[in-house]
């Protein structure tokens, strides 16, 4: 049987992609719950929506398969007749203090067809949209100008960090902040009943349903058998030694992990937005991950004795990935430039967040324009996509995307 999601690299030529299109959640943003929604501006929908399709026709127009979240959500939900249950676990993930509220935004949703009710849950709802008739005290004293009964899911066009592929299988993510932890449901009720992934074999190396955070930025693949996770803001050293476990005693092909430590901050929040593999041989990285003589902490993860794991330190990551992924040499492209000025503010609109579909060929958004000269100045096919709004959440194209399928590299 040939799993679904088989991804052994960061650059192997891009087959098919999860992606999810931006909508009324990002209209659903209000300067008074941008920032707990991780937001730091507020997308025109038009525009947003008008980029996000730009981005997918990119792909599109060079031979990748665009799959969208929401409608393989509901698709997994019909085809599993799991509405109800769907729908129930939702509702109780989503921080809603009164039984009789829940109750009618149950029968709001439920009576709808089943793409709408997921869109309209990845939306949010308004207080205004139903009439909730309940003489509960908590409802009618209820803090009155909080405008959503359901919070908006505006980072779901982020697909990159609720699941990560790896290998011939994925992380379903345990995610920091609670904006985004009910957004790994939705590839949770795919792969246990969409067709074209539940039981068909692919792995789910760790599931949501732990205590310790993991997010798919910081979860790259560099090689059938090397990955690198960064410890972040995002993801805990305690995640990816659990995971460590999983994939060196199940037959995962990975048999190292280079644990990348980077500050803990909102503008470098995944390994992603500093560091991506865009070539055998090459990388972007943003100088202000690296110390004094371009120092990294790498922690190498490698199998011990006993399943227990060897724990290596290292600081020189450019000797650590050449020695890695077996390569002579190798380049650390900085973002803009490595400018004082130019590097932090591209890195801050993604300038290091780079999606590879092939090796030596990578998206990046167009406002990043001295990284994106300094790749091709390297050797590395750039090609642009309009960013203006999707920018506004944080996240550049390789956030936008989860690769299901990416050809094998040629040894
Ligand atoms: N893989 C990434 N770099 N994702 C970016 C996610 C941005 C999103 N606003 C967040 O804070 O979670």
């Amino acid at each position: 049987m040939t799993s679904p999601i088989h991804v052994n690299s960061e650059i192997g030529k891009l087959k098919t992609v999860l992606l999810k299109r931006p909508g009324k959640e990002v209209e659903n943003i209000t300067p008074d719950i941008m920032y707990r929604l991780l937001f730091d501006d507020i997308p025109y929908l038009p525009t947003i929506q008008k980029e996000h399709d730009q981005f997918a026709q990119t792909l599109r127009d060079n031979g990748v398969e665009v799959l969208y979240l929401e409608n393989l959500a509901a698709e997994a939900i019909d085809a599993g007749d799991v509405k109800e249950a769907f729908l129930d676990k939702m509702l109780n993930e989503s921080h809603i203090k009164s039984p009789q509220v829940q109750a009618a935004l149950k029968d709001y949703l439920i009576s709808m067809a089943t793409l709408d009710m997921v869109e309209k849950i990845m939306a949010g709802v308004r207080t205004n949209e139903i009439d909730i008739k309940s003489k509960a005290l908590i409802d009618v004293s209820a803090d009155g100008d909080y405008p959503f009964y359901m919070d908006p899911m505006p980072n779901l066009y982020f697909t990159r960090d609720p699941a990560a592929s790896m290998g011939d299988g994925l992380t379903i993510n345990k995610m920091t902040f609670e904006a985004r932890q009910r957004e790994s449901m939705f590839m949770e009720v795919i792969m246990q009943h969409h067709p074209r992934f539940a039981n068909q074999g692919a792995q789910v190396w760790r599931d949501r349903d732990h205590i310790d955070r993991m997010e798919g930025g910081d979860e790259l693949i560099l090689s059938d058998k090397v990955l690198a996770i960064g410890i972040s803001q995002r993801t805990s050293a305690q995640s990816i030694e659990e995971l460590a476990k999983v994939l060196f005693a199940n037959h995962s092909g990975f048999e190292k992990i280079l644990a990348i430590k980077i500050p803990h901050n909102h503008a470098m929040m995944h390994l992603d937005t500093v560091f991506t593999m865009i070539d055998y041989d090459k990388f972007t990285i943003h100088p202000g991950i690296q110390g004094a003589g371009g120092m990294v902490d790498t922690y190498i993860l490698e199998p011990g004795n006993n399943d227990e794991i060897k724990i290596t330190h290292q600081t020189d990551l450019e000797k650590v990935l050449r020695d890695a992924l077996e390569v002579p040499e190798l380049t650390l492209i900085p973002c803009g430039g490595g400018d004082a000025v130019v590097a932090p503010r591209e890195q801050w609109n993604d300038g290091s967040n780079t999606l590879a579909i092939a090796p030596g060929v990578v998206v990046t958004y167009d406002r990043n324009y001295v990284s994106n000269e300094n790749l091709r100045q390297c050797g590395i096919k750039v090609i642009e996509v309009p960013s203006s709004e999707l920018s506004r959440g944080r996240g550049g194209p390789r956030c936008m995307s989860m690769p299901l399928v990416r050809e094998d590299l040629k040894k």
